[in-house]
């Protein structure tokens, strides 16, 4: 399976509608090179944008879905189109989307873990509740977004329900680009998936992104990394070698669930 991860830059000068007619575009040029492909977390606006994002809030089925649908079914491909504020009864959510090849939507995700403690994300959207995965014709894909990288237990209940490759777009900052690219890996090795983890670049609400997106492989290695601009990385991927590494090192068997909470005192 061929898959393109697609590192768009968020320049607050360019509006948004223009944004959706150049990643529709982008994703369109991947006709015939890919089968899957990705785009990062609220790359309308910017993950950080917080004052755009009740302004730029849409319901599920969008301008953002509508331009992604087309682009999927006009390129013949997976589409995970990152995510965008969804507004659903009087609350806003970090959703995320998945379009099959005929621009059917094949899943929706709202983001769990929102990022920001007190502001921003935390404060001004609702969490998801449901752990999503998504059946491709050779692989089972789980998804989470961005700040979800952070917390293992989220991806291990996707692996729970057959995930074989996390696809995990984003909006990381620069200054923490350290903990991205060792969680991605982690996530990869804990768990014997793939991970496919797409951000954007350039700078937006003052916050510079950290770009270099990241596959690895469900042995830990690193496919493809982008650098720090705009950038496409294509890879191809093996479902059998998620089965293969599950059965020569069968760590995930060895789990020992509902360890007891230790004794005090
Ligand atoms: N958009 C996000 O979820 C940012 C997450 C982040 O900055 C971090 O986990 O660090």
């Amino acid at each position: 399976m061929r898959a393109s991860l697609i590192q768009i830059a968020v320049d607050p000068d360019e509006p948004v509608d223009a944004r959706r007619a150049r990643v529709g575009r982008l994703v369109r040029a991947e006709s015939g090179r890919a089968d899957l492909v990705v785009l990062p977390e609220l790359w309308p606006m910017g993950a950080f944008a917080y004052e755009s994002f009740a302004a730029e809030s849409e319901p599920l089925n969008g301008p953002t879905h509508r331009a992604m649908a087309a682009a999927a079914r006009d390129a013949g491909v997976w589409l995970h189109a990152g995510s965008f504020v969804e507004a659903e009864g009087g609350a806003l959510y970090n959703t995320s989307l998945v379009l099959s090849p005929d621009g059917e939507l094949a899943a929706s995700y709202r983001k769990i873990h929102r990022f920001g403690f007190d502001k921003g994300e935390a404060v001004m959207m609702a969490a998801g509740e449901d752990l999503v995965t998504v059946d491709l014709p050779h692989l089972t894909l789980g998804v989470g977004t961005c700040y979800d990288l952070r917390f293992p237990e989220l991806f291990r209940g996707l692996v729970d329900a057959g995930a074989q490759a996390f696809v995990v777009p984003a909006g990381w900052p620069a200054r923490r680009r350290a903990h991205w690219s060792l969680l991605a890996r982690a996530r990869a090795v804990e768990n014997q998936a793939y991970v496919l983890a797409c951000g954007t670049a350039g700078t937006h609400a003052g916050v510079e992104q950290a770009g270099y997106s990241v596959v690895v492989d469900p042995w830990g290695e690193v496919l493809a990394e982008a650098g720090p601009d705009e950038e496409i990385l294509r890879v191809v991927l093996d479902p059998a070698k998620v089965t293969t590494t599950r059965e020569q090192f069968p760590a995930l068997k060895d789990r020992v669930l509902g360890v007891a909470a230790p004794k005090r005192g």
